[in-house]
């Protein structure tokens, strides 16, 4: 229960649990002061010898006590408090720099919800732990051996038969500890595994709505709250049962040492007053380790909680690369392998070369690996084998910023945040004047819709849901092309819009080719027949390359696509003529 290596990760809490064991050990020295003053006084009231000058520095004395005692119960509540928040600041800046060390490779670790369930409720548990469960643990070991101390003074046995009892409650704690250790690793896998299961079922509900499947989800839900609920009454009858057993000891050893100093009153060993002192503050023997004993639970919770917050911690981190995309950004893909599982390999040695200020397209039917061999070369999948070259310098070695800054991807899901179309186009450049933004958005031709709203002011909902998908998509271009980087890659950039926008962006796209190196992924060839260089990709390798023309002329794979997709397209027109 006492995690040295989260200590030692949260130092800074270690001068707030110091000050509030402090505080609680006067508190106490305060209680046994006025204890000792008024069993003094109870005796020589019995035997009759108190004076009023007795009596009132008994009544002083006791008031100072409680004044002390309030004042230290003050402090150790802000103690408890600093603590805290240093340990949620400092675990929460820990877990946000290794998400920034690994990069956006970071989901081939990891999943997003269990990220943010470690950083939210995982470090909330911590600061029980160190804000109550820490400072306690070490009074706990502090007071019964002070109380022993004092009690010496008044009578011997009576003290030993208390001291000797207090360790029976971490006895009983360590005793159930390998049960509940158990336990709370259940719960908190069944706990992750729910909120994985509700984070996905929420924002999936639209989806579920229209296949009506919202009323399966709801049942397949229902079953796993289900057992999250069995597996949480566990611990807390758990945690009940071994309440029940410390309040047992705490009790029964606090009897013995009333039993033992009625005895030694009785034999005459002892006053009244030192009597009175032993039975009122048998209690307090007990109180420290008994309510150490209560926290114990939210401490073992926090220790599963630091376990999965060190798992995400120790992640392997990738290699910090200090390469940059030199001017000459020519990109050369050779042999290049890669599986997301071990016994599927989704790319089975390409080669694939995008020379600089070339407008080059990947096609081929859909699960074939277009968007993986883009990912890869967006830096988000690392484990691939074979080379990838960015301008002679090997990908591996150039680092994620400077990869970022000269490789702007546009894929059909972009993300538009809440808030004013400035703000998310200044995403793509923050220094954006006001000029260069209208500019971006003339040419994506969503301008004259804005001037008729607010302007650059106008406000989007989350993921833009306020904007159609062809406006989404547009305005995911026009902040791409503020972001003026040396390559781009369009992932199905057009899919699933109107077709007014789809041309609109492909003669954007097709502009924007002109002067950049530009990767065009597409299911509908009509958009790439222009490319410099097509990629024809199925099932994991490359087929086929040419230009549309050459392509054509080989009547192979890509000229049956083109066929296939022709007559579609002309039979639509037909249809609609
Ligand atoms: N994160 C992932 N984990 C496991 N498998 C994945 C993952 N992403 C993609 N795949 C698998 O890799 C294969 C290639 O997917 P990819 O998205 O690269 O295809 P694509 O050619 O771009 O398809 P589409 O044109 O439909 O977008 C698919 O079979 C897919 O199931």
């Amino acid at each position: 229960m006492m995690n040295k290596r989260l200590i030692g990760a949260v130092s800074e809490s270690k001068k707030y649990i110091a000050g509030n064991v402090a505080l609680q050990w006067c508190s106490l020295a305060a209680n046994i002061a006025m204890i000792g003053v008024i069993c003094q006084l109870l005796e020589q009231m019995y035997r009759g010898s108190a004076g009023s000058k007795d009596l009132f520095t008994a009544v002083v004395i006791a008031i100072s006590a409680v004044v002390i005692q309030f004042v230290c119960n003050i402090g150790c509540a802000r103690m408890g408090y600093l603590s805290s928040r240093a340990v949620k600041k400092i675990l929460r800046e820990k877990i946000y720099q290794k998400l920034l060390q690994l990069g956006s490779a970071y989901k081939e670790q990891v999943q997003t919800s269990e990220v943010v369930q470690v950083a939210v409720e995982g470090v909330d548990q911590l600061e029980t732990y160190f804000g109550a469960y820490l400072p306690r643990f070490f009074y706990a070991m502090l007071a019964p051996l002070t109380l022993f101390l004092v009690l010496c003074f008044v009578n011997v046995p009576p003290a030993i038969v208390l001291l000797v009892c207090v360790p029976l409650i971490p006895i009983a704690i360590a005793a159930v500890q390998t049960w509940a250790k158990k336990l709370l690793s259940k719960y908190w896998n069944q706990y992750t595994a729910l909120g994985d299961t509700f984070l996905e079922n929420l924002q999936g509900l639209t989806t579920l709505k229209i296949y009506q499947a919202d009323a399966f989800k709801n049942r397949e839900m229902n079953a796993e709250s289900e057992k999250f609920r069995r597996i949480t009454m566990k611990v807390l009858t758990m945690q009940l049962n071994s309440i029940t057993i410390m309040d047992l000891i705490a009790y029964g050893g606090a009897a013995a040492g009333i039993v033992m100093a009625v005895t030694q009153f009785q034999a005459g060993h002892v006053g009244l007053g030192g009597c009175l002192a032993i039975i009122l503050l048998a209690a307090d023997f007990f109180i420290p380790m008994r309510q150490l004993g209560s926290f114990f639970h939210i401490a073992m919770n926090g220790m599963a909680a630091s376990d999965k917050i060190f798992r995400l911690l120790d992640l392997p981190e990738p290699e910090q690369k200090t390469g940059s995309v030199p001017d000459n950004c020519s990109i050369c893909c050779q042999n290049l392998h890669f599986s997301y599982e071990p016994e599927r390999e989704i790319l089975k040695g390409i080669d694939l070369s995008f020379p600089k200020g070339s407008f080059t397209a990947i096609v081929g039917e859909s699960g074939c690996g277009k968007s993986t061999a883009a990912s890869i070369l967006m830096g988000r999948n690392r484990s691939y084998v074979g080379s990838i070259a960015v301008g002679g310098v090997p990908l591996s070695e150039i680092s994620e910023e400077s990869l970022l800054k000269n490789f702007t991807y546009v894929s059909h899901q972009s993300y538009l945040f809440k808030g004013t179309v400035r703000e998310n186009l200044r995403m793509g450049c923050p220094d954006a004047g006001e000029d260069s933004m209208w500019n971006v958005l003339e040419q994506v031709n969503l301008a004259d819709f804005l001037r008729g709203e607010q302007g650059l002011d106008t406000q989007l909902a989350e993921k833009a849901s306020n904007l159609s998908g062809g406006q989404c998509q547009r305005l995911a271009l026009a902040r791409a092309l503020l972001h003026d980087s040396p390559v781009y890659f369009f992932d199905e950039a057009t899919s699933n819009i109107d077709v007014e926008s789809e041309n609109d962006i492909m003669t954007q796209i097709h502009t924007l080719a002109k002067t950049k190196t530009v990767i065009l992924i597409s299911h509908r060839l009509a958009n790439v027949a222009d490319a410099d260089r097509i990629y024809v990709m199925d099932s994991g390798r490359v087929v086929e390359n040419g230009t549309h023309e050459q392509l054509l002329s080989a009547g192979s794979y890509y000229a049956r696509l083109w066929n296939a997709q022709q007559a579609l397209e002309n039979y639509g027109r037909e249809a609609l003529a």
